[in-house]
């Protein structure tokens, strides 16, 4: 059966054409990649946070180097840095005219400084992602000021939790009984009291880092109308990010009852919930972890595992089965993202691109799997 559509070309005869197209000509024949093998996904967000323009040193939007090689810009760190290492390490990987087992895909997504939810977790579910046949991932990670570099191997899952708490409205001159601002008030204090528990665990423990304990912030006061009316609804929000070793159940079960020890007509709903925390294990059984820190060995890079802080895109990809690492090469650079400032000096961006030109070949030749062969 012959098609004149290409659209319509039986898969066998576009797989045939493709085979004809690598140029295997002896005596440099190029045999190319091998496509029965998972590939490699390097993943960066090309959103940036907004900025407060009026605090920054320079433009934040006109990538200004200062005389010591600072550059200046909103994404220096978060992370347009990242996207142009990739790059950088994949073209000079090219003109040394290096192949591997692996094919290395590139993605450079849309929305995840608001929760990927019109980015990769859109992109994770279509067959277009699918057809990529990832292995592995890797992602953005957090500069560290040491000498180290860190790498995420899993994240906390953002709850976004807004308390409304419903109850008598009246003259601000009365001593009302059940208000909903006193019913607020017990459960902000919940709320507080745990965090408080959370940061003192942190605190006392040197071994736990802060991606480990669950953390919360009351970042929204909402209610009321006049100086002297007590409004009849009110309420808190918070960011909830909880630790991958939480059992999530019995941690709605908590929010459930801090908001019925306050009181009739306390109810939350969720504006993010992510359930579905994963790990990407450390260990040399994980074979992408295993050419991972063995590149970063040969380089005299220390390296320290820890549990994201904050919420990313691995988040995705991982839930999908696609093992990840957080990973932003920048040591010696204080942690900026979403600050003031943001800025990364030109070497550490240019060393950034010596450790990715070092990581890749080594990830795309990692040997087949157990489950590849
Ligand atoms: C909960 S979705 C928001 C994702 C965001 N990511 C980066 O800052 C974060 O606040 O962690
Ligand atoms: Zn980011
Ligand atoms: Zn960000």
């Amino acid at each position: 059966m012959t098609s004149k559509n290409p659209e319509e070309e039986h898969p066998s005869v576009t797989l045939f054409r493709q085979y004809l197209r690598i140029r295997t000509v002896q005596p440099k024949p190029d045999y190319g990649t091998n496509p029965t093998l998972s590939s490699i996904l390097l993943n960066s967000h090309t959103d940036v946070v907004p900025v407060f323009k009026e605090y920054w040193s320079h433009d934040p939007f006109e990538a200004f180097k200062d005389s010591e090689g600072y550059i200046y810009a909103r994404g220096a760190q978060d992370m347009k840095c990242i996207s142009i290492q990739y790059l950088e390490a994949v073209r000079r990987l090219k003109v040394e005219g290096h192949q591997f087992p692996r094919t290395i895909h590139m993605t450079f997504v849309p929305d995840e400084e608001v929760g990927g939810h019109q980015g990769m977790e859109l992109f994770v579910q279509r067959p277009e992602f699918q057809a990529l046949r990832a292995g592995f991932a890797l992602d953005e990670g957090l500069a560290n000021p040491t000498d180290a570099f860190t790498v995420f191997y899993s994240e906390r899952s953002p709850w976004w939790v807004r308390v409304t708490s419903t109850g008598r409205p009246g003259h601000g001159s009365r001593f009302i009984e059940d208000t909903a601002a006193e019913k607020l008030h017990k459960v902000v204090s919940s709320i507080l009291a745990f965090r408080e528990k959370e940061w003192q665990r942190l605190q006392s423990n040197p071994h736990l880092k802060e991606g480990a304990v669950t953390s919360v912030n009351l970042t929204k006061l909402e209610g009321g109308v006049a100086y002297n009316v007590v409004p009849a609804t009110m309420s808190a929000s918070f960011d909830f990010r909880v630790a991958p070793d939480v059992g999530l159940k019995a941690f709605e079960e908590q929010l459930q009852s801090w908001c019925q020890a306050a009181g009739e007509g306390v109810t939350f709903e969720f504006v993010q919930k992510w359930t579905q925390p994963q790990v990407t294990p450390t260990d040399d059984s994980n074979p992408w972890w295993a050419a991972f820190s063995r590149v970063c060995k040969d380089m005299n890079l220390t390296v320290e595992p820890e549990i994201h802080t904050v919420a990313t895109d691995s988040r995705y990809l991982r839930a999908v089965g696609v093992p990840a690492l957080g990973f932003s090469p920048m040591n010696r650079t204080p942690v900026l993202l979403h600050d003031h400032d943001e800025r990364l000096h030109e070497a550490v961006f240019l060393r950034g691109v010596d450790i990715y030109t070092r990581l890749l070949p080594a990830l795309a030749s990692v040997p087949a799997l157990p489950s590849e062969s």
